[in-house]
């Protein structure tokens, strides 16, 4: 464990979810995309790491989350899982791994747990997904619906825009929600409807939702590390919902242009940053050096 890990907290399972949803404690979810941002999240004591496809944009640098292939996901999911301990760990099913058939979606699903060592998978839609998630719920893994705002359908929604502010909008984000709990999920994810309508939906459901961009009656909320800790160039966009609480990216450049001043300088490396040798040896050396020729 790191220096600033705290002390080990026992594994968060479905159960303690669960049962943090019914003391009303709000649930906390962090995404991560390698080994440093999952160790980081479980050390802070997230109880939930997400491997969302955001790390299509914010790791790989595509355009959005549609181009993110499932094994492309997995080698993520991998090395997420290597780094958390306790936190629950859940994965997105990448487009075009679970549309096609609730058959794909299992086999999907399946993999994440698998391969990717994931203990359970999200994926976008509600009423047109409830078959889907009926069939990976059953055979043991449980599934988070993502409804609202869908970044993978986003070419259909008309971009990346706020859901559920019509009255026949909130009315489906409230239906979606419904759906994907009767079909069996465990958690249902809301992202980008207005505070008033998911705290209606989060009063009719019995499973906790998950926020983001939804206003603080949600059952907890999630947002895109690199979102929050500022680990993004000045001047990225970032959604309105998006609060940075560090300036990662200002430190991390601050500390590099500091290096590279003092390689220029040549007061990098100090002498307590190298290995030494013994007078009689570089003596030595020295006297054998001068006999060899070399040439320049
Ligand atoms: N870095 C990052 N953070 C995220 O939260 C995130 C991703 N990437 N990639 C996948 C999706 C895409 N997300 C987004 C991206 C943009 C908006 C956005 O432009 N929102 C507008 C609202 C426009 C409206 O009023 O309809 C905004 O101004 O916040 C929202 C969610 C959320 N997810
Ligand atoms: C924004 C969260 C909920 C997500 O789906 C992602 O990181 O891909
Ligand atoms: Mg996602």
């Amino acid at each position: 464990m790191g220096k600033s890990d705290g002390p080990s907290r026992k594994k968060v399972t479905t159960q303690t979810l669960r049962s943090l949803y019914e003391k009303g404690e709000p649930i906390s979810v962090l995404t991560a995309h390698d080994f440093p941002s999952g160790h980081v999240a479980d050390a802070a004591g997230m109880e939930i790491v997400l491997v969302g496809d955001s790390l299509a944009m914010v790791a790989m640098g595509m355009e959005d989350t549609n181009e993110v292939t499932m094994d492309e996901m997995l080698v993520h999911c991998r090395s997420v899982s290597r780094a958390v301990k306790s936190a629950f760990t859940m994965a997105d099913l990448p487009m075009g791994s679970y549309e096609c058939s609730p058959e794909q979606a299992v086999q999907s699903a399946i993999r994440m747990v698998k391969e990717g060592g994931m203990k359970a998978v999200k994926l976008e839609g509600g009423q047109e997904m409830a078959p889907t998630i009926q069939k990976i719920t059953q055979i043991g893994i449980p599934v988070i619906a993502h409804i609202g705002l869908t970044p993978q359908r986003q070419h259909s929604i008309g971009g990346f825009r706020v859901q559920g502010k019509s009255v026949t909008g909130a009315v489906k984000v409230l239906q979606d929600a419904l759906a994907a709990q009767e079909a069996g999920a465990f958690m249902v994810l809301i992202e980008a409807v207005p505070p008033e309508v998911a705290a209606i939906v989060t009063q009719k459901l019995r499973v906790p939702t998950i926020g983001i961009g939804s206003g603080a009656e949600c059952s907890g909320q999630v947002l895109v590390q690199v979102d929050m800790t500022g680990n993004f160039p000045p001047g990225r966009f970032t959604p309105k919902f998006v609060k940075t609480y560090a300036d990662v990216w200002g430190e991390a450049q601050r500390g590099i242009e500091e290096y590279r001043r003092e390689v220029k300088d040549r007061a990098f490396p100090s002498p307590g940053h190298t290995y030494p040798i013994s007078k009689e040896a570089l003596a030595e050396f020295q006297g054998v050096v001068d006999d060899i020729s070399v040439k320049k």
